[in-house]
């Protein structure tokens, strides 16, 4: 669509939170279109959702195409394939015919290197991640099982869901938008999650969209 802002999401699985930026999309409740899912995994049904609205996807996957017949112990090769990694997925976002105003890591399971970052900033690109914890809580993976075990043990009583600006450091970007909610001791694991999972889709659009409007040059 002419004169709307590209965006390209970035997912590893379900892809719940892409489908609440289709629909956020769809509803005109974003300034802007996706142009591009890539996903750093084949078995990814967020691919599904992506191709159910027409979405072009692109897999990138570390893992069957990059490791590929490297062994786990050949720590050197799989450090030069994941650099790799890195560079061919910048170079293929920043092709002309992809580059996208903005990136959005929704569920993508990887850390991103420096020298990705370097590339998209040379190329003014910038990229937000939704993370299921507060600022300076539980970053990394597992954050959400890692809050409810805390709660549990007493150790916090409020947790939540940010959406941050990504940097080298992982999830210590700036944050664009914070919503904390209560713990609840009586709540089980999945319970939680459930609660978690529905505010990340009303954090997710609203994070996208406030990244166009003062983000995106
Ligand atoms: N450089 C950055 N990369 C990424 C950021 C970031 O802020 N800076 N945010 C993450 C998303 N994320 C949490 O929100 C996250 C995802 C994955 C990992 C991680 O440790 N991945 C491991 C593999 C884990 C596994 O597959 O079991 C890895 O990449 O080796 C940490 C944080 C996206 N990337
Ligand atoms: N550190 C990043 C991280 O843990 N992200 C988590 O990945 C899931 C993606 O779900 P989805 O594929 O259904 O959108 C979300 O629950 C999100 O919190």
């Amino acid at each position: 669509m002419a004169g709307k802002k590209k965006i390209l999401v970035l997912i590893s699985g379900s892809g719940t939170n892409l489908q609440a930026l289709i629909d956020a999309c769809a509803a005109g409740k974003i300034d802007g279109e996706i142009v591009k899912v890539v996903s750093s995994s084949p078995d990814a049904y967020g691919l599904t959702r992506a191709s159910n609205s027409s979405i072009p996807t692109h897999v990138h996957d570390l893992q069957g195409q990059y490791y590929k017949n490297i062994p786990k112990e050949d720590k050197k090769a799989r450090k030069q394939a994941r650099d790799k990694f890195n560079l061919d997925l910048a170079e293929y976002i920043v092709r002309p015919e992809n580059k996208p105003d903005l990136i959005v890591c929704a569920g993508w399971m990887l850390i991103l290197s420096r020298d990705f970052l370097l590339e998209l900033e040379k190329h003014k690109v910038p990229i937000i991640n939704l993370h299921p914890a507060l600022p300076g809580a539980f970053a990394g993976i597992n954050a959400i099982e890692r809050a409810w075990q805390a709660g549990q043990n007493g150790e916090i009583s409020t947790a939540g869901v940010m959406i941050h600006k990504v940097i080298t450091e992982v999830d210590e970007g700036e944050p664009l938008v914070v919503k904390e909610f209560p713990l609840i001791r009586t709540e089980s694991l999945e319970q939680y999650t459930d609660r978690v999972h529905s505010v990340e889709h009303i954090a997710i659009v609203e994070g996208t969209q406030k990244a166009l409007q003062t983000l995106v040059l």
